[in-house]
């Protein structure tokens, strides 16, 4: 049935006639967000997500945003979940799926957004916005992301070394077996990292914010990088309660007033956010966003799979780098990094720091594997 168009119903989105509901009974303020959100969430709680889901919807956007472009300028080609109709449909026993239409995930990150979409709406539904008052009351202390890459990026003259926590992913399967996540860490940390990074995705990379919590409750002293594909506002919020120190915000999920709006809540807390890029178009658009301090360049495309460091050195040639350098941005290179030579090469390139999974997980003792990745101790 390869190309096939059924005809459907137009389609009255929910989030449209939330939205109507939304301005007709609520005007969104922007003062300080989380006691705002607090203060008004309990009686609007849907209204507070539906002006979000309107962002990211790519409606009127709340937030100002320093980049004028509209959201289909910004060459964002990940849609946020399926356009029309139910996603497949029963036969007796058998569920037919028409290909190419607007319900078919087309790559492996428009499906974790597309899951990511469904479990937040559940999980709002049994953890709203206000119930999470308490919790971010008595949530760990902040501690600066940014910080200790700099201080490590100082005190080794190498980049600073985020190291992450990741079981699996859809790229490379299960990489660790024997996936002690707190004693991971504890290597990780006694290896010389500076920061480290813990999946929380369960379904694509078998992770948990219950791993994040336990290794932030362990006495580990880095800085954590929550690695969640963050599309609503509330999931800031819940990192938080867990113990994040930082949040992760994709460039090629979110438009810019997303980007925009999520940086400026993570900042009320004191969370660092580093923005992901992947290609040239991505990294101006995040340029232009007032307040980013953090810049992660994915040297995977995250909808081929396909790896090249040589990415990481194209994003930052010319006057891309310039820019970079001026506003004192931290440039961090991801994905695809394995031995000094690596290391090396993005650091010419101009990072300051790396985040790095694979090479480090897989390793007997991970600790061990840092020093090998870098080619020397840099424990402090
Ligand atoms: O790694 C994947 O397969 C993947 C697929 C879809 C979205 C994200 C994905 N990975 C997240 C990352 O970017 C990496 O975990 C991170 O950069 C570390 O990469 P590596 O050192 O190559 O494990």
């Amino acid at each position: 049935m390869e190309g096939t168009s059924v005809a459907t119903p137009p389609r009255v989105s929910l989030l449209n006639a939330s939205a109507l509901k939304c301005r007709n009974n609520f005007l969104v303020r922007r003062r300080s967000i989380p006691g705002y959100l607090f203060e008004n969430t309990r009686r609007n709680n849907n209204a507070i997500n539906c002006v979000l889901s309107q962002e990211s919807e790519g409606g009127a956007s709340v937030a100002s945003s320093s980049s004028s472009s509209s959201v289909d300028d910004q060459g964002i080609k990940i849609r946020r979940r399926p356009t029309s109709g139910p996603p497949s449909h029963a036969v007796g026993p058998f569920e037919f799926r028409l290909q190419n239409d607007g319900n078919t995930p087309r790559n492996i990150l428009e499906e974790i957004i597309w899951n990511k979409d469904v479990e937040i709406t559940q999980l709002k539904e049994k953890k709203p916005l206000y119930s999470l008052k308490k919790a971010l009351d008595t949530a760990p202390p902040v501690r600066d992301f940014v910080g200790a890459l700099r201080s490590a990026y100082l005190r080794t003259g190498a980049p600073a070394l985020i190291a992450e926590v990741k079981k699996a992913s859809p790229s490379r399967g299960v990489l660790r077996e024997d996936f002690h996540p707190v004693n991971i860490a504890q290597a990780y940390e006694n290896g010389g990292a500076a920061c480290l990074s813990v999946l929380t995705d369960e379904k694509y990379f078998q992770g948990s914010f219950e791993n994040l919590a336990a290794i932030r409750r362990s006495g580990i002293k880095r800085p954590l990088l929550c690695k969640e594909f963050i599309i609503d506002a509330w999931q800031i919020y819940y990192a938080r309660t867990k113990g994040a120190d930082a949040i992760l915000l994709i460039a090629s999920v979110l438009p810019d007033a997303d980007i925009n709006y999520m940086s400026k809540i993570a900042k009320k807390f004191g969370l660092s956010t580093l923005v992901e890029v992947h290609n040239e178009s991505e990294m101006d658009r995040v340029l232009r966003i007032d307040g980013i301090d953090l810049i992660g360049i994915n040297n995977r495309n995250l909808e081929t799979f396909e790896v090249d460091i040589s990415n990481t050195k194209k994003l930052l040639e010319g006057k891309r780098g310039e820019i970079i350098r001026q506003k004192d941005i931290i440039v961090v290179g991801e994905s695809g990094l394995f031995t000094p030579d690596d290391i090396a090469y993005v650091q010419e390139a101009g990072v300051k720091a790396v985040l790095v999974g694979e090479s480090l997980v897989k390793q007997s003792d991970p600790g061990k594997g840092i020093a090998d990745l870098y080619g020397r101790n840099i424990s402090s």
